[in-house]
């Protein structure tokens, strides 16, 4: 077992003549809780991507647990995408029984567990569920796997800010704590208290990568605040119209 569960070393990715990301050099230790924030564009879907197999490097690599990307990374990884890509027609029970099928790692009794304590019945199809509540369904799916690695893009954005705090806390009382999760989301603000480490990228490099406790200590502001003033966008001179 790798005490670096993630190395990137130069790692690049451009999609045609555009870059998305660049030369990225990064480690992540396990059982960490990081967060991976950036203006839209700045990358962190591609490197998610990357992280899961689902897309291949341009140049330089990547190890996950000192493997490259294969199945037996994809076997250690739960990846929790950006966009839903289940059937409506399907139940959230129906999912369960998909997952017990594709993964060994899959606790069917924990998924179960979870639902109860989000309030989502898991007989109901997913067409008759409101997106949040799909939300919660997806992030059951990849929370209830024994997992090495979760990576979650964008998770929680259609849940309304009072349950936010409860779903987070149902996750991350529930996950697998020898686990590392890596976070890719805006909502820095509902995030950032339960973050170990953050990661700032910009036009597809890393422009920080610390530990939250040193940005609080050192620079004596959150996280939103650090990416607010390092993220700021100028007004337009003389305005839109
Ligand atoms: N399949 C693709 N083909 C061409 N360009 C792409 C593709 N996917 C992403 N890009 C470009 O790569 C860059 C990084 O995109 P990416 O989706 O990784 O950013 P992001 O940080 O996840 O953004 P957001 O916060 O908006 O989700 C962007 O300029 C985007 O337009």
């Amino acid at each position: 077992m790798n005490e670096k569960l993630i190395v990137c070393h130069g790692l690049s990715k451009a999609y045609g003549h555009k870059a998305a990301l660049s030369g990225v050099d990064l480690e992540v230790g396990q059982g960490r809780i990081v967060g991976l924030l950036g203006p839209n564009g700045s990358g962190k879907t591609t490197l998610i991507k990357l992280l899961c197999g689902l897309i291949q490097p341009t140049t330089g690599g990547l190890t996950i647990d000192g493997q490259a990307p294969g199945p037996e990374t994809k076997a250690m990884v739960s990846y929790l995408p950006d966009r839903m890509y289940f059937a409506n027609w399907m139940r959230a029970v129906d999912l369960f029984d998909l997952f017990r099928d594709f993964y060994q790692n899959f606790d069917y009794d924990k998924a179960l567990a979870m639902c109860r304590s989000l309030g989502v019945e898991p007989k109901d199809k997913l067409k008759s569920m409101s997106k949040g509540t799909k939300e919660k369904v997806q992030l059951v799916l990849v929370m209830a796997r024994k997992a090495r690695l979760y990576l979650l893009d964008e998770p929680i954005a259609g849940v309304d800010p009072a349950a936010r705090d409860f779903i987070l806390h149902t996750i991350l009382t529930n996950y697998n704590e020898d686990g590392t999760v890596l976070i890719s989301t805006h909502l820095i603000a509902d995030i950032e208290k339960v973050l170990d480490e953050v990661i700032f990228l910009k036009s597809g490099r890393i422009m920080l990568h610390s530990t939250v406790d040193d940005i609080r200590e050192r620079q004596g502001k959150s996280v939103d605040a650090l990416f607010r003033e390092i993220f700021r966008t100028q007004p337009m001179e003389g305005g839109l119209y």
